[in-house]
């Protein structure tokens, strides 16, 4: 199977503080992978990692086939990313932010216009195409945030805790566009505080205090905790946590 993201003893430190801590795991493609941990866990520093934006201290990693203390600007090349605070341009309407990311990612411009105005449609955002983005409601803005994160048809897309502030109805229509991406082939590497999402993942990894303390289906999971939910599992692992949020 391919393997999309691969990490061996893969470790962060701040001086003597280790915020991930020799972590393994392999991710496949078109897999949908939840990355879980309370507050503190790691979890942003680790994918910023593998996003190529930070190196690790030791260990190794390889993001889309590229390693990430060597081929950083091709692995942002492969990637697409969303965070919480997305990086939709609030004062550009919805149209020229699709131009603007799809000219950020190099998408040739007869490709934008053609893919942007399917994606509009696909969307139902036909009347709210010229309207700032700013004027639009979170859950839309999110589902554009999103689509806008893989316009440029990444092999990757990390979501760091995407869905944070909206309802659940709105979230579980999130997450139609995310199976919709994985069944596109995009593989899906999403961090989530919300156990409901957790249960939607291929597969579950759960840090604690930066090291990997389960990694399997939430199904397995549960057998093995011996759980009727998935926060149930989060909850027997996380409890020990000696991190604190900040
Ligand atoms: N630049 C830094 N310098 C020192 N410590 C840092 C730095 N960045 C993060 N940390 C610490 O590393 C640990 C892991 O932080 P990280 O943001 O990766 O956790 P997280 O799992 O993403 O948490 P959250 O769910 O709150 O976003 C925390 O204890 C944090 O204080």
């Amino acid at each position: 199977m391919d393997k999309v993201i691969v990490c061996r003893n893969l470790t962060k430190q701040y001086g003597n503080f280790k915020a991930v801590d020799s972590i393994n795991f392999e991710v496949n493609a078109g897999e949908i992978f939840g990355f879980l941990g309370a507050n503190g866990a790691g979890k942003t520093t680790a994918m910023r990692v593998l996003c190529g934006l930070s190196y690790p201290t030791s260990g190794e990693a390889w993001v889309a086939g590229f390693n990430v203390y060597h081929q950083q600007e091709q692995i942002k090349k492969h990637i697409g990313y969303m965070s919480q605070k997305f990086s939709l341009y609030e004062n550009l309407t919805v149209w020229e932010n699709i131009q603007f990311y799809g000219g950020i990612y190099g998408v040739p411009h007869a490709e934008i216009r053609k893919r942007g105005r399917e994606l509009i449609v696909s969307l139902g955002l036909e009347k709210e195409m010229k309207k700032l983005v700013g004027e639009l409601p979170l859950g839309w803005k999110q589902k554009l945030a999103f689509s806008v994160a893989i316009f440029h048809q990444p092999r990757i897309v990390f979501l760091d805790e995407p869905t944070g502030g909206v309802d659940p109805l709105t979230r579980r229509q999130f997450w139609e566009l995310i199976y919709e991406a994985a069944a596109g082939g995009i593989t899906v590497f999403v961090t989530t505080h919300y156990m409901d999402e957790a249960e939607y993942c291929n597969r579950i990894c759960v840090l604690v205090d930066g090291r990997v303390e389960a990694l399997d289906t939430p199904s397995k999971l549960k057998s093995i905790f011996n759980a009727s939910s998935m926060e149930e599992v989060f909850y027997q692992l996380a409890r020990g946590a000696k991190r604190k949020s900040d």
